[in-house]
């Protein structure tokens, strides 16, 4: 559709067919896909629209505004409120993150001034107490369980009872998982549901579950009054479409996401740009904001040229520490760039961050001979023993911290390498708008979104004239447009 002069049936067709396999792969229901196709339909009558509207943009709104109203279930889940008893039960398949997440939403509430509290129901698996047990330990929230005991029903009462009369506001009640065809477990989680009537019951899922999310989801919630959706390991490759289908089979909405195995790898679920992942465009568009926000201006251009052929060199890394040093407070900025937050630095560990980004500079600065084709490649195979060696010797370091300038490198690149493969149009494919490009013809190419990242039609025009053409620029503008394929 980007290429198209005039969008008419045959394109939105097309348009619509290529989301439709997006989607899919991105494991969202193969009927909610088609319902998608059909509402768009009707929403977008190519007739109907007046010359001059911006078909294009009408169409991408609606598939956007489809998808978000998909996970919109139309009411909001029960909210607990602090200072005031709340029961929350957690169910889920086997191995789906339950145990793990009943602790992050504990420690997030924690964190918040709540006073919350664990209880372990799963007698299924043995170590799910033991699981529990150290993680609640680690968080320092309070738990209930038992190694002999093997009714569950009996030990969810028992913990609710408990940390009712300890003045808990959140008390979470953990089952085990289990998978739709287990009957008997789906009876005894809705004994412990009956129990201790839960004022909500969320559903954890694996955002790799797939196609089979729908009919986990509703085996679940023909059992048990399922009122939100958690879902589980968004940070791996699974984009997550099943969250569409247990929205649609549970009435509920997503709630929270868990973006890793960390207590506080966790956070609020926003729609937007989880449809943008869905759609492919998410990742980067993130990506993006920050690159705008670090990186100076003028450096824009070449470093996403080269981040789009997949070559985030040891150079590209030191200039954009350079770029975060010269911004001020490391504590601040630090997090900005991508991948340089948590690992590199640790919070409240500052200063050693930034003496550590300084020493990995030096080695690097001893590279200007020994180590230069090293520098400007992006295969890690160059940076032998022998080199390794050499720019220990030549920076005065230690072979251990060459090694591990070298590990932090390896693991940046991973994730800029991101960036790889987006659509820069080609000198040949430049349209004649680009030829003739002012700001004002730009301005209506860009997305909206991008258009005010760059500080609205002052900051395009700036922008243009350090460039000196419009040219570099249209190469941005066909990224910005293009997704990460
Ligand atoms: N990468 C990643 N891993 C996660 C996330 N949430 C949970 N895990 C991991 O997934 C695995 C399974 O998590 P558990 O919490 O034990 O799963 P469970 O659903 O309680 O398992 P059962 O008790 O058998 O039902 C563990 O190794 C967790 O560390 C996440 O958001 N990201």
């Amino acid at each position: 559709m980007s290429n198209a002069t005039i969008i008419d049936e045959k394109v939105l067709n097309e348009c619509l067919n290529e989301i439709t396999r997006a989607l899919l792969q991105s494991d969202v229901q193969f009927k909610l896909v088609r319902d998608m196709q059909t509402n768009i339909k009707k929403i977008v009558n190519l007739d109907d629209l007046a010359a001059g509207h911006n078909k294009r943009k009408i169409i991408q709104q609606a598939i956007f505004n489809e998808l978000c109203k998909m996970l919109d279930p139309g009411k909001p889940s029960f909210t607990p409120k602090k200072a005031k008893t709340s029961v929350v039960m957690f169910v889920g398949l086997q191995g789906s993150g339950k145990t793990t997440t009943c602790t992050k939403y504990a420690y997030y509430h924690q964190k918040k001034g709540w006073k919350p509290a664990l209880v372990c129901a799963d007698t299924f698996r043995a170590g799910a107490f033991d699981q529990l047990k150290q993680n609640a330990t680690k968080a320092k929230i309070p738990f209930y369980g038992s190694y002999m005991e093997s009714d569950p029903v009996k030990i969810a009462v028992e913990g609710v009872e408990r940390f009712k009369k300890e003045n808990c506001d959140l008390i979470i009640v953990d089952t085990s998982g289990r998978h739709k065809q287990e009957a008997a477990l789906f009876e005894e989680m809705r004994q412990v549901s009956e129990a201790t009537r839960p004022d909500l019951v969320i559903f954890v899922m694996d955002s790799s579950i797939g196609q089979a999310a729908f009919d986990q989801a509703q085996a679940f919630r023909q059992s048990v009054a399922v009122g939100a959706v958690i879902v589980t390991k968004m940070d791996g490759h699974a984009k997550g479409g099943g969250a569409l289908s247990a929205v649609a089979a549970t009435k509920s909405p997503v709630i929270f996401i868990g973006t890793g195995e960390h207590m506080d790898e966790f956070e609020v679920f926003d729609v937007k740009p989880f449809v943008s992942r869905l759609l492919g465009m998410g990742d980067w568009s993130g990506f993006m904001d920050k690159i705008h926000e670090v990186v100076p201006m003028d450096q824009q251009p070449e470093l996403l040229q080269k981040l789009s052929e997949g070559n985030f060199t040891l150079r590209i890394m030191y200039e954009q520490f350079q770029n975060i040093l010269k911004m001020g407070p490391i504590g601040q900025v630090f997090s900005m760039l991508p991948g340089f937050s948590a690992e590199l630095m640790p919070k409240g560990r500052e200063k050693e961050s930034q003496a550590k980004i300084k020493r990995y500079m030096t080695m690097m600065d001893s590279m200007t001979n020994e180590g230069k084709p090293v520098l400007d490649s992006s295969n890690p195979k160059l940076m032998n023993e022998s080199r390794i060696m050499r720019i220990a010797r030549g920076s005065g370091r230690q072979l251990r911290e060459v090694m591990e300038m070298f590990e932090e490198y390896k693991r940046l690149a991973k994730i800029w390498g991101k960036m790889k493969g987006l659509k820069i149009p080609k000198k040949g494919e430049m349209s004649a708008l680009s030829r003739n490009m002012n700001a004002q013809h730009m301005s209506k190419v860009l997305p909206p979104q991008m258009l005010k990242q760059i500080g609205g039609m002052g900051g395009l025009q700036n922008l243009m004239k350090q460039m000196g053409s419009g040219k570099d620029m249209m190469g941005m503008g066909g990224m910005f447009g293009g997704g990460d394929k």
